[in-house]
């Protein structure tokens, strides 16, 4: 069976820019898949071409078995695809009712009333009194109401509470529970430690691992504070299995992958008064896969502009400088 999201070799240039430079990468059915990297890494513009907002540059984009290019293909999977963009825009003129009363009559909202007790929001008033979060809370209800199979969001949680954020994870978790593909980007590093179970770190357009975080984090090794009233010489604990050693506040600060019983015997030298070793934090892991290489600084994006006043448009297609697809 096709996964549901499936890229192979994507390649999206824009003039120089290489946004996406040969992407290679498959989420299964039923997990819960984080995108991450710095700003200007290319997340929003894999995202917008796998759901044929852009048109790829070469090679393949795949959605729920359809090629994104296909567009006639992507108006039938609308209704198994819920896409939350970074940047969502409403018509600010309409209210919240009649904006989600719009896309009911698009794809279906089995589910309103549900999403809408999770996410409250006015829905009686205009769109353009709401707060960041309430458009936020608004567009989640928009873009899932119609429980799909797949969902797929650009840095979803930008703008909500940490109350509703814990709400929103939860619904995740619900998500998956029932068999439901969750692929988003983030630049929240504890929401990927929360949520996800595979993610792939892209930079400059490439991708620069794909892994299980507990592997990641495995593989990262562990960090341990020595405390010594003794001058611990950070050269003694240079050796196979010590990824770094830095001073540290009456003793040193170690990233150990491994030989544990070196690091014993060494220590069995000085007078330890403290000896604590904890799990790497999630951020020094992805720091370090961030720092390797220069990022580029973000730009004004494009935003995905929905506009149930349109006739002729699909809310969710947005505007684009290239294509206006039906998902
Ligand atoms: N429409 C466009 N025209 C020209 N360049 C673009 C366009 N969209 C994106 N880019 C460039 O492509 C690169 C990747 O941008 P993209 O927005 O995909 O990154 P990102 O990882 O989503 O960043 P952020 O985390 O800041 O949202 C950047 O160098 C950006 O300036």
């Amino acid at each position: 069976m096709t996964p549901p999201i499936h890229l192979a070799d994507l390649h999206k240039h824009f003039g120089d820019v290489k946004a996406v430079d040969g992407v290679s990468l498959d989420v299964e059915q039923g997990e819960i898949f984080g995108f991450l990297g710095p700003n200007g890494a290319g997340k929003s513009t894999t995202i917008r071409t796998l759901l044929g907002f852009l048109h790829p540059t070469s090679g393949t984009a795949q959605v729920l078995g359809t090629d994104s290019t296909d567009r006639a293909g992507m108006r039938e999977v609308k209704t198994e695809l819920g896409y939350l963009p970074s940047d969502v825009q409403f018509p600010e003129g309409v209210t919240g009712q009649q904006a989600l009363d719009y896309y009911a009559g698009l794809k279906g909202d089995e589910r309103r009333e549900d999403l809408l007790a999770d996410f409250p929001v006015p829905l009686d008033r205009k769109i353009k009194t709401y707060s960041r979060g309430n458009r936020q809370k608004l567009a989640i209800v928009q873009a899932f109401m119609h429980e799909p199979d797949l969902l797929v969001m650009d840095e979803p949680t930008a703008g909500l509470d940490p109350l509703v954020q814990e709400r929103f994870y939860d619904f995740l978790d619900r998500e998956v529970d029932r068999g439901a593909t969750v692929f988003f980007s983030t630049h929240i590093l504890s929401e990927v430690r929360r949520m996800c179970e595979r993610v792939a770190i892209i930079r400059e357009g490439q991708l620069v691992t794909v892994e299980e975080i507990d592997d990641l984090l495995r593989k990262s090794g562990k960090v341990v504070h020595v405390q010594s009233p003794d001058h611990l010489a950070p050269d003694d604990f240079r050796f196979e299995g010590v990824a770094s050693v830095e001073a540290a506040s009456g003793g040193l600060r170690l990233l150990v992958t491994g030989n544990y019983d070196e690091l014993l015997d060494r220590l069995t030298d000085y007078h330890v008064t403290d000896l604590e070793m904890r799990e790497t934090a999630i951020e020094d892991v992805f720091m370090h896969f961030y720092d390797e290489g220069t990022a580029d600084t973000p730009e004004a994006m494009d935003s995905d502009t929905v506009d149930p006043t349109d006739p002729d448009g699909d809310p969710d297609a947005g505007q684009t400088e290239e294509v206006s697809p039906d998902v």
